[in-house]
């Protein structure tokens, strides 16, 4: 399983956001993002994911540039959690299931003991099962995106800053339950702890 972007320029506008852009993935990889706000990592991610086509250059994955059938497959095999996880509005047992109705991840349906037992080594307590999603703290609810990701068991996963609100213990579980030599992760990240478990680190201030 590989990913490439060769020589890729985008601009929403007239300048570009990003410029003669390449970079190599393969499986096992964990790439890390950073650069300032504003330099282009989410518009990187909407690259590769096919919200947004390149002006020049080419994606691939496993070889093949990202037809819309291409894309289906890629989407297929991928989990995308942004910064401020949204799962909609309703108590966390109900929002968490949501994603396993989709025919795509109904395989991965885990039940209640199982999520729980994800919560659990993510620090997240019984109770919050009943809560409402919208009034978990920013903390919880990416500890509720992380345990989406893990269950979800998707091949390349893209994260958005995962770290930024965990504290030391919360992180070790993220890399325990995340990182998998056949897996692809993509992650932004200002945290140093993240920045130094990643295999190559992509600095767009300097391209
Ligand atoms: N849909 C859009 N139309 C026009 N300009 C956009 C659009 N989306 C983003 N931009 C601009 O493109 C630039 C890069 O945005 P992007 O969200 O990729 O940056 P970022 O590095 O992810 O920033 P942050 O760290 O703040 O999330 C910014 O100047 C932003 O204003």
């Amino acid at each position: 399983m590989n990913i490439a972007f060769s020589q890729v320029t985008f601009a929403y506008d007239v300048d570009p956001i990003i410029k003669n852009f390449s970079l190599k993935v393969t499986k096992g990889d964990v790439i890390g993002i950073r650069g300032a706000s504003g330099s282009g990592k989410t518009t990187l991610f909407r690259l590769l994911l096919g919200f947004e086509v390149p002006d020049s250059g080419t994606i691939t994955f496993d070889g093949e540039r990202l037809t819309p059938q291409k894309l289906k497959a890629f989407r297929k095999n991928t989990t995308w959690l942004p910064q401020d996880l949204n799962l909609g509005d309703g108590k966390v047992k109900e929002v968490f299931q949501y994603p396993f109705t989709f025919q795509a991840n109904k395989s991965q349906k885990p039940d209640e003991k199982k999520i729980l037992a994800t919560f659990d080594a993510l620090g997240l307590k019984k109770n919050i099962w009943d809560i409402d999603f919208s009034n978990l703290s920013t903390g919880q609810r990416q500890r509720v995106g992380i345990a989406l990701c893990y269950l979800l068991n998707k091949s390349i996963l893209i994260l958005d800053e995962p770290t930024s609100a965990l504290d030391e213990n919360s992180k070790h579980q993220v890399e325990n339950l995340l990182f998998d030599p056949q897996r692809i992760i993509l992650s932004t990240s200002h945290d140093p702890w993240w920045i130094d478990r990643c295999t190559q680190i992509v600095d767009l201030n300097s391209t």
